[in-house]
């Protein structure tokens, strides 16, 4: 069978943009999240679970930076851990979502000590930053483009948060302002990657499927969050 021709640079992003209709936005916890669904303990929750993601971000940019043998990438790439690890004169994205969960009540201690993380958060994650650490640093790139779909997951907290939940204290939607921009930021040289590095149809098809594995980290962990928060199904620990 001939081999198929490549998708042009504009179909294979437009490829890439419908996965969004498989992203977390679209999950019924999230969905209950912008509705204005969640108690206190079921919005604690998530904020608790999302910080393990959170601080596992920048594990996982520099798994990208020590597998790129180019300058330039590294460069560009180390932003994304100063951005979230912070530096002299920005706390850092981490301290912003640490402020949200000190606005939604939860304390510091707890979410560095992570007592709250469920285990299927916690293999998800960790499976993000193995994938990040053993495959080769394009495709760790791509796998962050799940990015191009969370400027609307963000704006919708953004609204939801003061119209929903108004327990919540000041400063809890820095974290998510901050996004909005670093984010568009971020994808726009994700997609130059991989663009420029996933060139034959075969290998498109290939940065598919890592966008799906990406999608499906994503999703797993709200599947185990809304199983232990909104349907309190919970394992037996004895
Ligand atoms: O709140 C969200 O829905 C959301 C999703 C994602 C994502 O799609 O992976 C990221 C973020 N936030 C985020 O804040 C962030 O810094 C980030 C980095 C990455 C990545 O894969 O490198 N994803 C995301």
């Amino acid at each position: 069978m001939a081999e198929q021709q490549p998708w042009s640079e504009e179909e294979f992003i437009e490829q890439l943009r419908h996965k969004g209709g498989g992203y977390h936005f679209h999950h019924p916890f999230e969905v209950m999240l912008r509705e204005g669904k969640l108690d206190p303990d079921q919005l604690r929750g998530w904020v608790a679970n999302r910080f393990y993601y959170q601080k596992c971000i920048p594990i996982k940019d520099a798994n990208v930076m020590a597998n790129t043998p180019d300058r330039a990438v590294r460069r560009e790439w180390i932003i994304r851990i100063l951005e979230q690890d912070g530096h002299e004169d920005y706390a850092g994205g981490n301290e912003a979502w640490i402020c949200m969960g000190e606005a939604c009540g939860l304390t510091r201690q707890e979410l560095l000590d992570e007592v709250h993380v469920l285990p299927g958060v916690r293999f998800a994650v960790d499976a993000y930053v193995n994938f990040a650490r053993r495959q080769p640093w394009q495709e760790a790139v791509c796998s962050s483009l799940t990015e191009l779909f969370a400027p609307d997951a963000h704006q919708a907290r953004i609204d939801a948060f003061p119209k929903h939940y108004q327990w919540i204290g000041e400063g809890a939607l820095d974290y998510f302002q901050s996004r909005l921009t670093q984010a568009r930021r971020d994808v726009d040289h994700g997609l130059r990657v991989t663009v420029e590095y996933f060139r034959t149809r075969e290998q498109q098809e290939r940065a598919l499927n890592i966008l799906q594995f990406k999608l499906d980290v994503l999703w797993t962990m709200l599947d185990a969050m809304y199983l232990h928060y909104v349907l309190k199904e919970r394992q037996p620990r004895v």
